[in-house]
């Protein structure tokens, strides 16, 4: 089965288009089967990568459409980085009209390829953020839920190892969980830690987990302008809103994209 691989900041996917999807086993909903998923995406017995996409070409004058799957095989709405790799292939296979942009399950997401192997992305506007009492962060959704929190020491082992786990399914327990993020200021930027939901563990980016800091920085602190420059362990993303009262709107995420390699998986 031909598939190829994309990564983003360090955020890395395994990317099919549908005739090879259609070579796998599917749900009664017509999804993937999460094992199937799971085992391309597994280090070991698979290609490996923090998620799935299928991108199938667009009807007429319609843009691709991007369906998302993290590495433990079951569907998310939304991607930052996948989305981001997404329109990169799109690029890379000729499936763009004259608009680059996605339809995704939450609706169109318009793109821009400012330079080569970098990539933006819009996001979905964010009208509620609100703080989570038992931690003193703030939960937000950025398309996928996120948990944000200021740390002191960004490099302490307990947060990948046990606070982040607990926190990721005992916030917003009933509808899912979240993916948790860290971050600290650092000059002229914030450095961030996500632990993925779906994942389970630490990615060395989270396209959404970006935004969902830049947000929580400048709805904390009215002087924060866009762009906010973000440092994930996997490269450096920029994110630019609007503010609107207390929401934000016209968000964009950019940073750095690349297809890695293309191959057959021996099914
Ligand atoms: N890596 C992604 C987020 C993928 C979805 C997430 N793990 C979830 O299920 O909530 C990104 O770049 O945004």
């Amino acid at each position: 089965m031909p598939f190829e691989k994309y990564q983003g900041a360090g955020n890395d996917f395994v990317v099919l288009p549908p005739e090879s999807a259609s070579l796998l086993p599917h749900d009664s909903q017509g999804l993937i089967s999460h094992e199937a998923v799971a085992r391309l995406c597994d280090r070991h017995f698979g290609v490996g990568a923090d998620g799935l996409m299928v991108i199938y070409p667009g009807d007429g004058d319609r843009m691709p459409r991007m369906e998302f799957y993290n590495a433990d095989g079951y569907p998310a709405q939304m991607c930052g980085n996948g989305a981001r790799c997404a329109i990169l292939y799109a690029q890379d296979n000729r499936l763009f009209g004259e608009e680059i942009g996605l339809q995704t399950s939450l609706g169109v997401l318009r793109g821009r390829i400012p330079e080569e192997r970098r990539i933006a992305v819009q996001m979905p506007d964010v009208s509620e953020i609100r703080e989570e009492g038992s931690t003193g962060g703030l939960v937000l959704n950025t398309g996928v839920p996120h948990l944000t929190l200021e740390v002191a020491d960004l490099d302490d082992s307990a947060l990948m190892a046990t606070l982040a786990p607990a926190l990721r399914r005992d916030v917003e327990r009933g509808t899912g969980g979240v993916n948790v993020d860290f971050y600290t200021e650092d000059a002229g930027h914030y450095a961030v830690r996500t632990y993925e939901r779906g994942v389970e563990g630490e990615t060395l980016a989270c396209g959404t987990g970006a935004v969902a800091v830049a947000l929580s920085v400048a709805y904390r602190d009215e002087g924060v302008r866009s762009p906010v420059a973000l440092r994930p362990r996997g490269g450096m993303l920029a994110v630019y809103f609007r503010r609107a009262g207390r929401g934000f709107q016209d968000i964009w995420l950019e940073g750095p994209a690349q297809r890695v390699y293309n191959g057959y998986f021996f099914w």
